[in-house]
């Protein structure tokens, strides 16, 4: 896969067929257009993600957001399923622009697409005039091909990155992992810790995730995690280890089972299965230790179980 930042380094002249959005977390819906693209693509045809990247244009209006993915996740995740990734920062040119232009100078001249595939509320250009229609109006001018796409739903309401954000928020990981289509997953580099936690009896792989990663909801889960390309099960805490830290940073850490080696400066990725409790705040280290002793246990339980 090619991942692209400056629309100036696109440079395949062959056809595409070409998915356009946001793209945060590539949910079950987003997976039906990108299934969709793959199914055009061949050794002429090159399937192409066009992702308007909002961080900055957000940030320009005082807004920040939590997100799904980072941006180095997502080009991680999509690596063998698409040849192109576009991330196009969304700017206010961007805004602008009439629907028919974007789509002769972007999708037509730029990408040359010759199928385009959206979600049923796609809308695009100045004042969002442009939607599906647009696109189906203007397809024989340009000659491409225009698939629009039933938005997927969950139990009767549509899978969108704004609803899994607030449901992982919210603390219901099994959901939010359903709407996903897969575990939500964390990246970090192990950093160290106080290391009281191999003192206690469970030794911790610490991990500082992006600043603008969205973090489940603070507590313990069971999780998967993935070492020098190694799947091993871990137990894991979200949270700010209340009763022996008090700098109020949010922190992803896991006791690995069956791994005793060193860890520290390795890139790991965790991908969270179950919430178990929430985070507490103990009156003592031993309250703590036996607390997370049963966690484990309890961890180990899951795992034999699952
Ligand atoms: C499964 C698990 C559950 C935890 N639960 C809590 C908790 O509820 N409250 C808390 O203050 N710390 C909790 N912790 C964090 C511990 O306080 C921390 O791992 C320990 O102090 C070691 O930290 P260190 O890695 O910096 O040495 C938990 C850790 C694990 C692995
Ligand atoms: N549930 C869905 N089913 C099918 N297509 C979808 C679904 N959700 C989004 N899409 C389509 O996928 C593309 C990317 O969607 P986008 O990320 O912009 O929206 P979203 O997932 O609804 O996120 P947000 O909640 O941030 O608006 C768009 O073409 C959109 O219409």
């Amino acid at each position: 896969m090619q991942y692209i930042t400056q629309l100036s380094d696109f440079t395949y002249q062959g056809p595409c067929a070409v998915t356009l959005g946001k793209f945060d977390g590539m949910h079950r819906g987003h997976q039906r257009l990108i299934r969709t693209i793959r199914k055009y693509s061949d050794e002429n045809t090159k399937s192409v993600v066009f992702a308007f990247d909002m961080k900055q244009f957000l940030l320009n209006k005082g807004i920040t957001r939590k997100m799904l993915m980072t941006n180095e996740e997502r080009k991680k995740h999509m690596e063998k399923y698409v040849d192109y990734l576009i991330e196009c920062p969304f700017t206010e040119e961007f805004r602008k622009i009439e629907p028919e232009d974007f789509i002769k100078d972007i999708l037509v001249d730029k990408l040359h697409a010759k199928y385009i595939v959206i979600g049923a509320d796609y809308h695009f250009g100045r004042d969002k005039r442009g939607d599906a229609n647009t696109l189906s109006r203007y397809a024989k001018k340009y000659g491409y091909h225009v698939d629009v796409i039933t938005k997927k739903k969950s139990d009767d309401r549509i899978i969108s990155s704004s609803y899994i954000r607030e449901t992982l928020a919210g603390g219901d990981l099994e959901l939010a992992n359903e709407l996903l289509g897969y575990p939500y997953t964390v990246y970090g580099r192990v950093e160290h810790g106080q290391k009281l936690g191999r003192t206690l009896g469970f030794p911790t792989m610490n991990i500082v995730p992006d600043i603008e990663k969205l973090l489940p909801k603070k507590g313990v889960y069971n999780c998967k995690v993935k070492i020098d390309g190694v799947w091993y099960k871990g137990i894991g805490n979200v949270g700010m280890k209340p009763t022996v830290t008090n700098d109020g940073r949010v922190l992803v850490e896991v006791h690995v089972l069956d791994y005793d080696a060193e860890a520290y400066e390795k890139e790991i990725e965790i991908k969270f299965l179950t919430f178990e409790r929430g985070e507490k705040k103990f009156s003592s280290v031993e309250e703590l230790k036996e607390q997370v002793d049963k966690d484990i246990a309890s961890g180990k339980l899951y795992f034999e179980k699952a």
